[in-house]
């Protein structure tokens, strides 16, 4: 394996963690949601015959896809490689990754009898994401590793609706008409999603963030009755390692506030809100991690370099502020504009108003 990164530095005193600890960086840190995969040539040809989520439970295949982009854009944290399903499916959950589709579920789950029989999932079944965990941090040297899960809502939605849904329709009316069925459920997926979590942290993450993509489905009332108390579980099973919190979404930005309450260091912003009203919103208690289109990466570069310097700019009212896209990278994304828009946040925000020297 060719080894461009730095191999000394402690990540827990990393630019990423400063910030989400908003405390003072060197440089903004920045990475990209979805940058492991996806838009490189080296994920694609690596891939080749092995599925989605045979690739996430093998991990020499792991490590080498979670240390890609860090290797190619100098980004200033890993993502770990693998899925929001990974832990449903070593739960014994039959669910697949189609492509170009997303997971599709066997069984939806629409009862009391379908929740009382999904399983829990034990930590020895995940043994081997702890050794992709160990060999990725044995291999990033000071830049921080982070782990995530998939949030109660979004892996409820999966789940109930038996794959992707635009209105989210069965989710909501479970949620509705039978609260005690979907208290239940959720509940099942906070604590997988805490083991899961739980055990990247303790193998070695720096961070974890929690993926709650569709909640924006949601109103605030809703949000607040029946998925914040689950969201907060799933973090809490972290809360005593010590490491920042990230918790994302996308259309939230009515929920910043709740998912900022819900155990969060650090709060997602997607880019229908600037930096600096979302800072506004959450308060001066959390840092910001969003929130550039990812579709302004098709853009002329002369369109691009002044919205990387607005955020940069807006990113300043939060406590911390951590680079990054509003959504996951798109699979057409030309990887070298990822590469500039690194340099681009690093040579700008070197000694800047919130930097350490
Ligand atoms: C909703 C969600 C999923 N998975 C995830 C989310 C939350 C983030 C978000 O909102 O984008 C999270 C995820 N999925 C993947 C990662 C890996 C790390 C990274 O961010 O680079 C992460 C963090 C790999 C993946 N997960 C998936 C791929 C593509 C599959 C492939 O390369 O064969 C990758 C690299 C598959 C997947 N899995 C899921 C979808 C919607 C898809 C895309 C389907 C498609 O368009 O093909 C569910």
């Amino acid at each position: 394996m060719s080894l461009e990164l730095p191999t000394t530095g402690d990540p827990r005193d990393s630019d990423l963690v400063r910030a989400a600890r908003g405390l003072p960086v060197r440089r903004t840190p920045v990475w990209f949601m979805r940058q492991a995969g996806r838009s490189l040539p080296e994920y694609r040809a690596i891939r080749e015959g092995t599925s989605m989520l045979q690739a996430c439970r093998t991990p020499d295949l792991v490590t080498e896809i979670t240390l890609q982009p860090v290797r190619r854009h100098g980004v200033d944290a890993a993502i770990f490689f693998s899925d929001i399903v990974v832990p449903l499916q070593a739960a014994g959950v039959d669910v697949q990754i189609v492509p170009g589709v997303g997971p599709v579920v066997a069984n939806p789950i629409r009862t009391a009898a379908d929740v009382a029989a999904l399983p829990s999932l034990q930590p020895d079944a995940v043994e081997d994401i702890a050794t992709s965990v160990r060999q990725i941090t044995a291999e990033l040297g000071g830049v921080p590793l982070i782990g995530f899960a998939g949030a109660p809502f979004t892996l409820a939605s999966y789940l109930i609706e038996g794959g992707p849904s635009k209105n989210h329709e069965h989710t909501k009316a479970l949620m509705a008409g039978a609260p005690e069925v979907w208290n239940a459920l959720c509940a099942k997926l906070a604590d997988i999603s805490g083991t899961f979590l739980r055990v990247q942290a303790s193998a070695g993450a720096s961070a974890v963030q929690l993926f709650d993509s569709w909640v924006g489905a949601l109103s605030l009332p809703d949000y607040l009755r029946h998925v914040q108390p689950h969201s907060a579980a799933a973090l809490a099973a972290v809360a005593d390692l010590d490491i920042p919190r990230i918790h994302f979404g996308v259309g939230t930005g009515e929920l910043l506030a709740a998912m900022g309450q819900a155990g969060a260091d650090v709060v997602g912003v997607d880019f229908r809100v600037p930096l600096d009203v979302a800072a506004e919103r959450l308060g001066d208690a959390y840092a910001v991690q969003g929130n550039l289109d990812p579709a302004l990466l098709f853009a002329p570069w002369e369109a691009l370099q002044p919205v990387i310097a607005d955020i940069l700019t807006r990113g300043k009212s939060a406590p911390g502020h951590i680079f990054n896209l509003g959504h996951g990278v798109l699979p057409d994304t030309d990887p070298e504009v990822l590469t500039r828009v690194v340099e681009e946040v690093h040579a700008s925000s070197a000694n800047g108003q919130n930097s350490v020297n």
